[in-house]
């Protein structure tokens, strides 16, 4: 395999069966090797299936000299921080740095309510926090990145330059080391499997980078955000309990309250709204027409077992003309 290369070549196979996909990983961890030999590789791990499934690829191509890096920016979904750990440092023995900065991410947030300020905010202090991490390491030559094949081919340089740094800082003076950069998404599932990844990494939703940063509109406090991730817990929970095969399914949490009356007194409490969609290429999506009993199972759950909930809806926007997201 040619990991300099940014050309699929034209008689590759695609990567649909364990056999297969067992070829690409002998292959890419002897690429691997020969390009890294004895040096360190510093990688940015979301728990997204990219960036995931090159964590485990280079754990079995050169072991601890991996260090990985999650950042819980206070933002992630229920438990997904926690199988970060649990998946890489307790199951495969890697060499993981968990940075808890949700103090930090929420601090900085208080008070900001326009959504594009938000999503500068994340991304920049992202940045910040791996930045930190990476300078208190030494001897580090390399940055591991989940560049996939399309990001290439819809990169501005295309296939002669691709730069994708997915937001990391631009100075860091690392040679890049991309093993499924020539893969498709569908493919990166199938390795990641074979790879030992759970299911429910190797077959998560599209997440946005500001996470539920982005769910909880308006200015975020901490308590409305907690409610929005129990929501979300539940809402994925029921969904797949039902086996209902919708390609993302989320909440969102208003920054505005609703009256309710909740054991013979008033309550003024929050709207947790459910979004289901589905689509091929996110472009359009359509609302699929969820189960009626289902829909009434989520609603007692969220309004029994959240905190602060009085009320909830289901979005019934396609897109056009509504987004995917609601900020
Ligand atoms: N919370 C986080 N902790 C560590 N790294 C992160 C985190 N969020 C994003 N990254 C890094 O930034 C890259 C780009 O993030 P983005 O949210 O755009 O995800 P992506 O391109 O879908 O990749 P993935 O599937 O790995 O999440 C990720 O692949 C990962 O390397």
């Amino acid at each position: 395999m040619d990991l300099t290369s940014n050309q699929r070549p034209a008689d590759m196979e695609r990567v649909t069966n364990p056999e297969l996909a067992d070829a690409f990983i002998a292959d890419a961890v002897e690429a691997v090797r020969a390009q890294v030999g004895g040096g360190k590789v510093l990688l940015a791990l979301s728990g997204g299936v990219d960036s995931s499934v090159v964590a485990a690829l280079l754990v079995k191509a050169i072991g601890k000299q991996l260090i990985s890096v999650h950042v819980n920016h206070g933002l992630m979904r229920k438990g997904e921080s926690e199988e970060v750990i649990e998946v890489f440092r307790d199951g495969m023995g890697a060499n993981l740095i968990y940075v808890d900065a949700s103090d930090r991410f929420l601090g900085l947030l208080e008070g900001v309510a326009d959504p594009e300020t938000k999503r500068k905010l994340i991304g920049g202090e992202f940045v910040n926090v791996f930045a930190e991490e990476a300078a208190r390491l030494e001897g580090v030559g390399f940055l591991g990145q989940g560049t996939i094949y399309p990001d290439i081919l819809e990169s501005e340089e295309g296939v002669k330059a691709h730069h994708n740094v997915g937001g990391l800082p631009q100075d860091m003076d690392f040679e890049l080391v991309e093993p499924v950069k020539l893969l498709y998404k569908d493919e990166v599932r199938v390795v990641g499997r074979q790879l030992g990844l759970p299911e429910s990494m190797v077959e998560r939703q599209p997440f946005p980078g500001p996470g539920l940063g982005v769910r909880c509109l308006g200015a975020i406090t901490r308590d409305r955000l907690e409610a929005l991730r129990e929501a979300d817990a539940v809402v994925r929970e029921e969904i797949e309990a039902a086996g209902e095969d919708i390609w993302q399914y989320f909440c969102v949490v208003p920054d505005m309250r609703a009256t309710g009356v909740r054991d013979g007194r008033r309550a003024f409490d929050w709207t947790v709204i459910i979004r289901c969609v589905n689509t091929v290429d996110a472009m359009t999506a359509e609302v699929p027409e969820l189960d009626w009993p289902l829909l009434r199972r989520i609603t007692a759950r969220v309004l029994a077992e959240v905190p602060g909930v009085c009320r909830v809806a289901y979005d019934l926007t396609p897109k056009p003309v509504g987004t995917i997201e609601w900020e």
